[in-house]
């Protein structure tokens, strides 16, 4: 019982003298008051990004956020993210590992988790060289163009079912498929969804795993983002023994680059948590602010009818904004030595998909679109998005241009 009290009381002892001279020695920018031991824990509202905004108007543009015992500093404005992202981005290009993350990426062996080093400049250089390469991502097209043609037809079978008329569909359910058979088919080389749009058991456990990950990374945002990751290793290594599986990715050159043996780089599995829903969801949040504003979906519509052979550079003037880590004012895929490196992969299938979507569909909601989020690994709709999609092309525009690569 004097034990349990004694240490009842020295643990927030020990806490706030660690507090106090971190404070003394680093100043620390301002912030909410933390409580021993659980830090702001308790007052981070679950979308933390609007919590750091709020947080932002009363102590300013740069705040101290304690996870437990674990200093965040957190930065809310174009000027101080280019002080973090450019100028001091070797000094902060390493993530904190949690243990968690450390288990699972094997102390950083992969690339998400890697510090930045000689290990992670190699596989970073691998990404730039190879995986992403321009030439590469112009190979994979076929596959891209074969996956978002394959929505579009769904989409036209379910809307124009006679008992579907007028009904609103999950959005979310076309632009999934499209993203987990496109990662699916650039990790291991298989589509397992048939014709029908029916997934086969193996497609349904290896979306369960993932799944899974994404749900345990959302309890702790980053720290768990490779739990799933372990779980497609195993299972991969389970159902696919004779798949090229990431040579898909990486040829044998390249895995000599990476030094590590096929099964056990979890380079791969980087990429299926990192590009999986992403994407899906970066369209869909894109489709809710389309049809919220009919406008602007007629104004895309117009361009799309008018499509992309038009000489009008000046498109490019109207509003240059780069998206790819040079401008600090919108930052999606991050920037600095750490900057997504599927980016360009991320675009070219969103943009692809959006296209398809407006240029084959009016889009209307029924009912007012929630723009609320959920707090996840990614920002998903808090109301995932339905809408009544009606075909705007004549129904031979409607079928899938099937590839087998
Ligand atoms: C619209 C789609 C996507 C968005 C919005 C996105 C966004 C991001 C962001 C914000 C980061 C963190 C950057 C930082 O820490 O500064 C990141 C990292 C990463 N992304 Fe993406 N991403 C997308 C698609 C993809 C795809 C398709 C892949 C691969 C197939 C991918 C692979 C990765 C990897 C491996 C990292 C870790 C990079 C590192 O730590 O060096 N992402 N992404």
């Amino acid at each position: 019982m004097a034990l349990s009290l004694l240490l009842l009381l020295f643990v927030p002892f020990i806490f706030l003298l660690h507090l106090l001279y971190y404070r003394l020695r680093f100043r620390l920018p301002p912030g909410p008051r933390p409580w021993p031991v659980v830090g702001n824990l308790y007052d981070i509202k679950p979308v933390r990004f609007r919590c750091f905004a709020e947080w932002a108007q009363s102590y300013g543009p740069i705040i101290s956020v304690w996870f437990g015992s674990t200093l965040n500093v957190v930065v809310s404005n174009s000027e101080l993210a280019k002080e973090v992202l450019k100028e001091k981005d070797q000094q902060l290009a390493d993530r904190h590992r949690s243990r968690s993350a450390a288990k699972f990426s094997r102390d950083g062996q992969d690339l998400i988790w890697a510090d930045y080093g000689p290990h992670y400049v190699k596989v970073r250089k691998v990404c730039t060289l190879e995986l992403f390469s321009p030439k590469r991502l112009e190979a994979l097209r076929p596959i891209r163009e074969d996956e978002v043609t394959a929505m579009v037809e769904s989409i036209y079978n379910d809307c124009t079912a006679p008992d579907n008329l007028g009904k609103s569909l999950l959005v979310k359910k076309y632009l999934g498929a499209v993203a987990f058979n496109n990662i699916t088919r650039l990790a291991f080389g298989k589509r397992f969804v048939n014709s029908e749009g029916i997934i086969d058991k193996q497609g349904q456990e290896f979306k369960a795993i993932v799944a899974n990950g994404l749900k345990l990374g959302a309890s702790l945002l980053w720290p768990s983002i490779s739990h799933g990751c372990v779980g497609c290793s195993r299972w991969t290594k389970r159902h696919l023994p004779n798949m090229e599986h990431v040579e898909i990715l990486m040829d044998v050159d390249t895995l000599s680059i990476v030094g590590h043996q096929v099964f056990s780089s979890p380079l791969d599995e980087d990429m299926i948590t990192a590009g999986m829903d992403t994407t899906a969801i970066s369209v869909e949040w894109a489709m809710a602010e389309l049809i919220k504003n009919p406008r602007v979906q007629k104004k895309a519509q117009d361009e799309l009818d008018r499509n992309p052979s038009e000489f009008r550079p000046e498109r490019f003037l109207e509003e240059d904004v780069d998206m790819k880590g040079h401008d600090y004012r919108l930052l999606p895929f991050g920037a600095g030595r750490r900057v997504c490196p599927g980016a360009q992969l991320g675009i070219s299938l969103a943009t692809s998909m959006i296209g398809h979507l407006l240029h084959h569909f009016d889009w209307v909601s029924t009912q007012e679109i929630d723009m609320g989020e959920n707090p996840g690994l990614v920002t998903y709709m808090r109301t995932p998005l339905e809408a009544v999609p009606t075909p705007r092309l004549p129904a031979n525009l409607y079928r899938r241009m099937a590839v087998d690569m």
